[in-house]
């Protein structure tokens, strides 16, 4: 830290505007309280930014987006600049100023935004949100951070900024050799993938149609998928409307490619909300029977929404996938029209897991999921799986999907399943170097998503 760099105390404050309705609300008011959102009360951007879209002025929720995202991405490196910079912590009812600086230090770092409109912008976010008090704080602190940029930065990228929680760094250190080359592919933008649906078109035929709206695309090894070269609107994608493309990571296809779902099969989804892969295994097998379960009652509406998008039918319920007992005589009495019990072809189980695997397409991840959290997580997986077994046809296939890259999720989990059931048996996977059990994808291998995946087939 160099003499240069004087600290700007932070002054205490008396709220005294009225708050204004959402609608008149900047994307950077809106951002700080979102990432207020994320950072203090544990709420991920997934949920946050739906429910504020539709009371936001709809130009102003690029930026929004941009923000946000951002600001999760390199959230240690800006900490840092504000510790240098404001000498007394901004706590309590004044974290939504240290937001605004979150906000702004963002935007002057790493977008094109003028930084004195960065500044301006910050300081009148600052009146919507009732710290009036605060704006020559703002104003003060991110006009300082300008004049001594390149001190502060010196001071800042000294070391090597993983921008990742430590517990999470000590656990691919402990795995990965190449951690750095996974945390450095945590902190980008991840691109925007689709999946063609193989009923209306082939990848070929829908990349010339982008390219005659002026989108490129790129095909992949996996058939189905075509990377964006700059993400856009599912509006703008050709027939999207009508079910052509979904917007899929091309790691996540390989979960309907590896089930391989045939026409008239009996097929469990088991995790299946938003139901981007129950979707797929409709396209691979229009004539099968699918039941998407999920224990998320709200999260179901999106698996119909999916469905009726792709013209296609599946049974949809709620239910906790461990306990079978629970929902199997009503997806029964569904699929058969009586409650005796039915047992699946196929299963997909795309487990609930840590995340860790999409951190670049997610990266409030790192500041919402904590180490404790993995532990119960396995466990969980392990009761999913162990209460399917019991659903699933001799000779059947379980495919285990995780967007995980933690050992203990993946191999680890699937090694314990295999030492106690001896009748399961690992298949192999159309991988090139196999892999001890099941299959790793990391984040950015071949442009996609951190994905974890074990074939298993129930010996008869
Ligand atoms: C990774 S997401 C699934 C994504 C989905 N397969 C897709 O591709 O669109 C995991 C899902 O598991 C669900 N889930 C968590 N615990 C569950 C349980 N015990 N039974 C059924 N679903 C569960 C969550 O609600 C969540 O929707």
């Amino acid at each position: 830290m160099t003499k240069t760099l004087q600290k700007t105390t932070a002054l205490s404050t008396k709220n005294g505007k009225k708050s204004p309705t959402d609608k008149n609300l900047s994307a950077r008011a809106a951002a700080a309280q979102i990432i207020l959102q994320v950072l203090d009360h544990g709420k991920s951007l997934s949920a946050l930014l739906p429910e504020i879209q539709p009371r936001m002025k709809p130009q102003d929720l690029p930026l929004l987006q941009e923000i946000c995202f951002g600001v999760c991405r390199v959230l240690p490196r800006l900490e840092w600049i504000i510790r240098l910079l404001v000498d007394k912590p901004l706590k309590g009812k004044t974290r939504i100023v240290h937001c605004l600086l979150l906000v702004g230090l963002y935007q002057i770092l790493y977008t094109r935004i003028p930084p004195h409109a960065a500044i301006n912008e910050a300081v009148n976010a600052a009146r919507q949100l009732k710290s009036d008090n605060f704006r020559g704080l703002l104003n003060g602190v991110l006009r300082r951070f300008l004049r001594e940029r390149e001190s502060v930065l010196a001071t800042v990228d000294k070391h090597w900024q993983t921008n990742h929680p430590e517990w999470l760094v000590n656990k691919l250190k402990k795995t990965y050799p190449n951690w750095r080359d996974i945390i450095d592919a945590n902190n980008q933008k991840p691109p925007m993938w689709l999946r063609v649906n193989r009923n209306h078109s082939s990848a070929e035929n829908y990349r010339q149609r982008l390219a005659e709206n002026g989108i490129t695309a790129f095909p992949a090894e996996n058939p189905h998928a075509l990377r964006l070269e700059s993400p856009v609107s599912v509006s703008q994608l050709p027939h999207f409307a009508e079910g052509w493309a979904t917007v899929q990571d091309v790691h996540a296809q390989w979960s309907a490619i590896l089930l391989e779902p045939q026409n008239g099969e009996l097929i469990l989804d088991a995790c299946a909300a938003p139901g981007g892969k129950t979707t797929h295994i409709l396209e691979q097998a229009p004539q099968a029977k699918v039941v998407a379960l999920d224990v998320e009652e709200n999260r179901l509406k999106r698996i119909t929404e999916n469905l009726a998008r792709l013209n296609q039918q599946a049974v949809v319920i709620c239910g906790d996938a461990t306990r079978p007992e629970t929902w199997l005589p009503q997806a029964a009495q569904q699929i058969t029209g009586n409650k005796s019990a039915v047992k699946f072809d196929r299963i997909l189980l795309d487990a609930p897991c840590s995340a860790t695997g999409v951190i670049r397409r997610h990266p409030d991840i790192k500041w919402l999921r904590r180490e404790q959290d993995i532990a119960p997580l396995v466990e969980i997986q392990h009761q999913i799986l162990t209460a399917l077994w019991q659903t699933l046809k001799p000779n059947g296939i379980l495919l285990y999907a995780t967007c995980s890259v933690l050992p203990d999720e993946n191999g680890r989990q699937i090694a314990r399943f295999l030492a106690e059931h001896s009748d399961a048996q690992l298949e192999p996977l159309p991988f090139p170097a196999p892999q001890a059990i099941g299959h790793q994808f990391l984040p950015a291998e071949n442009g996609g998503d951190g994905f974890y995946y074990a074939k298993l087939r129930k010996i008869a």
